[in-house]
């Protein structure tokens, strides 16, 4: 197998990205777990595929590091964005994205150089109702502040869907979260039919956010776009905060805004860490 790859981050969230305009691989899943194995691939949280699309204007999908595959990732996303505008896929600096979380729309904002800034991105509405998240045993209610016994410790989740499930745990001190056992036992929790990805959360005042991710099918990450997106919106949910807040994560900042009409809107940095032909 030959083909070319670039390797990219967004808040020191990684990705493998791999052009399928360009590049003929299959078996998606299984690449994904050799790719970025850490120690015997080429290291990352994800593999990113770039598709053509019949719906949008492009279309990404995204793999897991245990190979599942996810409806969407945020910081991916912009990673993906940023990909297609400086591989001059598009000129476009707003364009379509057919995810499994429906059609997302990224913008790149440029500085006074027109070099690539940030990248803003319409996430869409998040996705409330307990069955369509999905979480089990609320029926179509919505899951705010309820209880969760995990390892004989009661926590209190608020659930929310940006396409892909999220739980978030708002927590006094996150420093006293021990991330590596909690997480995995959250992730197969009987209450989440297709696993989750949990956030635990401190909230510094109504505009500031400190964050960690156990994400599904990934385990720690530095940085979850779409968690970072579910927790905002479970902030306001719980009066925790205002609707527009900054995200500190352990590899940087986002910028998430809930708007009143009910769209989240994120925006943060995209890189790229180097490019290589994988050959095996
Ligand atoms: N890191 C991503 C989310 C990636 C997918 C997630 N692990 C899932 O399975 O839903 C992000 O930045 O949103």
């Amino acid at each position: 197998m030959n083909f070319k790859f670039s390797k990219w981050q967004g808040c020191g969230n990684d990705f493998v990205i791999v052009d399928c305009f360009k590049e003929q691989i299959d078996d998606f899943s299984n690449l994904a777990i050799t790719v970025c194995d850490r120690h015997y691939g080429i290291g990352a949280d994800g593999l990113i595929l770039v598709m053509p699309s019949d719906h949008a204007d492009f279309k990404m999908r995204i793999f897991n590091t245990d190979g599942s595959e996810a409806e969407m990732c945020g910081n991916g996303i912009r990673c993906f964005a940023r990909y297609i505008y400086e591989a001059k896929l598009t000129t476009k600096t707003l364009f379509t994205v057919e995810t499994g979380a429906g059609i997302i729309k990224p913008e790149i904002i440029l500085t006074a150089e027109n070099t690539v800034d940030l990248i803003r991105v319409d996430m869409g509405e998040p996705i409330l109702a307990a069955d369509k998240i999905p979480v089990a045993g609320f029926g179509s209610e919505q899951v705010i502040a309820q209880p969760i016994t995990i390892l004989d410790k009661e926590y209190k989740m608020t659930c929310v869907s940006m396409g892909n499930p999220h739980c978030v745990v708002f927590v006094d001190d996150i420093a006293q979260i021990n991330l590596e056992k909690v997480g995995p036992l959250f992730e197969i929790n009987e209450h989440f039919p297709k696993k989750i990805n949990t956030e635990f959360a401190e909230v510094k005042d109504r505009g500031h956010i400190r964050m960690r991710v156990w994400e599904r099918g990934a385990a720690i990450t530095l940085a979850c776009g779409t968690g970072s997106c579910a927790t905002i919106v479970a902030a306001v949910l719980n009066h925790k905060t205002d609707r527009n807040v900054e995200i500190e994560l352990d590899g940087g900042l986002l910028f998430v805004e809930w708007t009143q009409a009910g769209t989240v809107y994120m925006s943060g940095p995209a890189e790229k860490v180097f490019s290589g032909i994988y050959s095996v």
